[in-house]
């Protein structure tokens, strides 16, 4: 890759590992170090990822994230030479299978885009749309406002789909029907991106990974007891105060009607992220423009409705069923940092093994499909963020005897047993919480 490079000086996993911050960040790709300090603010996903491979060997991480020729013509720039040993520890057998299983995956069109799918999808969210607009008309509240809540989380779904470039595979086109998304959805698929390609790479961290930062609110483990800092909000998260003990200590009673309210946390988490300075500024005029758009036909339809009761009741139900359908992928990202009972930091393991462990499968009939959209095979997803979902089901027969050959708990319980999982994991964190006695208050 790096043949015309004019530094071809040899790098020693040692010396890499000098580089591993954000002022001075190299990281190892393929057998060649790349200085990327200055270009981690130009990288497309985002400077944070890469400070969190920094003076790393990152070739596996590179690959789960499709780049393009562009960028592996970008790297050449980059590259000061080249490593010792193509890897600093020889490829786990988690690694060598997962390539395996990829090529044969590739073999038999798994990673091929079934655009009759997109098709029917986007003809199912028109219709549901049409019909919300007749259920408003004629004052159908309650089926109107759920079937808007149905259609916003299948929207969601799609939003998931171009924030991970799998529908037209070009990152600045997926990234114009995330604009479309963003004036039906109301949430920015922009802030989504930066979001969840950051849990793609750090799942389960308590310290990196957004999806399961939740302080005040919740914890998933003990070790939020220790006012972490998270590296994604650039924050604290406090858990030495009176408000969030105590919503700690009851969030077993709390999870569910939160639930209902998580939709406002798309509005604040996309005002949040198109306030903020320093995001990739390309898309964001369009995204204001897509997400303020959103508040206004959606308080015009309200408006629609001839009475306060009715307004409210579509707003009420519209925006808490939605956090109730988006219920499993809460239950696919929090099932195993409970399971295991603390974060994922303290195991070391490679990039394949991780993604295995950190993330839970929730079973459910072919029929539901639709509903979940694939994702509810999120171990799959987590090796092969770039494959198309209406394959995860599909991609399940090659990972499932993986993990059985590598020893891995294929973990994939029913939504029900999924719910219970999660709840009792809660409860066994509220309890620890409200045990602490006060000079043990942050856990060392
Ligand atoms: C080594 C030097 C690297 C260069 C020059 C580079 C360059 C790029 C480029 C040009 C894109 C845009 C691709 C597109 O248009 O589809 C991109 C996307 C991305 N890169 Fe890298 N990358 C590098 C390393 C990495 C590493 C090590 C990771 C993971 C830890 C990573 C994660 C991502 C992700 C998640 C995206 C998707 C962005 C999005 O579409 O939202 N990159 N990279």
């Amino acid at each position: 890759m790096c043949i015309q490079v004019a530094t071809e000086k040899p790098v020693t996993w040692k010396e890499l590992k000098l580089h591993a911050s954000a002022e001075d960040l190299w990281v190892a790709v393929r057998g060649r170090a790349y200085n990327l300090t200055e270009y981690q603010y130009l990288h497309p996903g985002s400077s944070l990822i890469l400070q969190h491979v920094a003076g790393t060997d990152a070739s596996e991480a590179f690959q789960a994230f499709k780049h393009p020729a562009s960028a592996r013509l970008e790297m050449l720039k980059y590259c000061v030479g080249f490593m010792e040993t193509a890897r600093e520890k020889p490829r786990t057998d988690a690694a060598q299978q997962l390539v395996q299983v990829r090529s044969k995956m590739e073999a038999d069109g798994l990673f091929r885009v079934n655009y009759w799918n997109y098709f029917i999808l986007a003809a199912g969210l028109a219709v549901a749309f049409l019909a919300v607009l007749l259920c408003v008309r004629e004052r159908w509240v309650v089926p109107g406002a759920l079937l808007l809540s149905l259609f916003w989380q299948q929207l969601a779904l799609v939003g998931h789909d171009v924030g991970h470039n799998q529908i037209l595979r070009t990152r600045s086109l997926d990234s114009m029907i995330g604009i479309g998304i963003t004036l039906f959805l109301g949430a920015s698929v922009q802030w989504w991106k930066y979001n969840h390609n950051t849990h793609h790479v750090t799942p389960n961290s308590s310290e990196h990974d957004p999806d399961i930062q939740h302080l005040p609110f919740f914890a998933l483990s003990n070790q939020f007891f220790k006012n972490l800092r998270s590296t994604f909000y650039q924050a604290t998260m406090v858990f030495d105060n009176a408000i969030t003990k105590m919503m700690i200590s009851i969030q077993h009673y709390t999870f569910l009607p939160m639930m209902l309210v998580a939709r406002f946390g798309f509005y604040a988490m996309s005002t949040f992220h198109l306030l903020a300075k320093g995001r990739p500024a390309i898309y964001k005029p369009f995204e204001v423009a897509a997400f303020l758009g959103f508040f206004t036909w959606y308080l015009a339809l309200c408006f629609c409705l001839p009475t306060w009761t009715e307004r409210i009741l579509f707003f009420a139900i519209s925006h808490a069923c939605f956090g109730i359908i988006n219920l499993q992928t809460t239950l696919n990202h929090w099932g195993r940092p409970v399971e295991h009972g603390s974060a994922l930091e303290n195991y070391d393991n490679d990039w394949t093994t991780t993604q295995m462990m950190a993330t839970n499968n929730v079973s459910c009939p072919v029929w539901m499909d639709w509903f979940h959209g694939g994702l509810q095979y999120q171990i799959e997803h987590h090796l092969f963020p770039d494959l198309p979902r209406h394959h995860l089901r599909a991609a399940s027969a090659y990972v499932r005897p993986m993990c059985e050959n590598l020893g891995i708990k294929y973990h994939s319980p029913t939504f029900f047993q999924a719910l219970g999982e999660v709840l009792g994991a809660l409860e066994i964190v509220a309890g620890q919480a409200r045990n602490l006695p006060k000079e043990q208050m942050l856990v060392k």
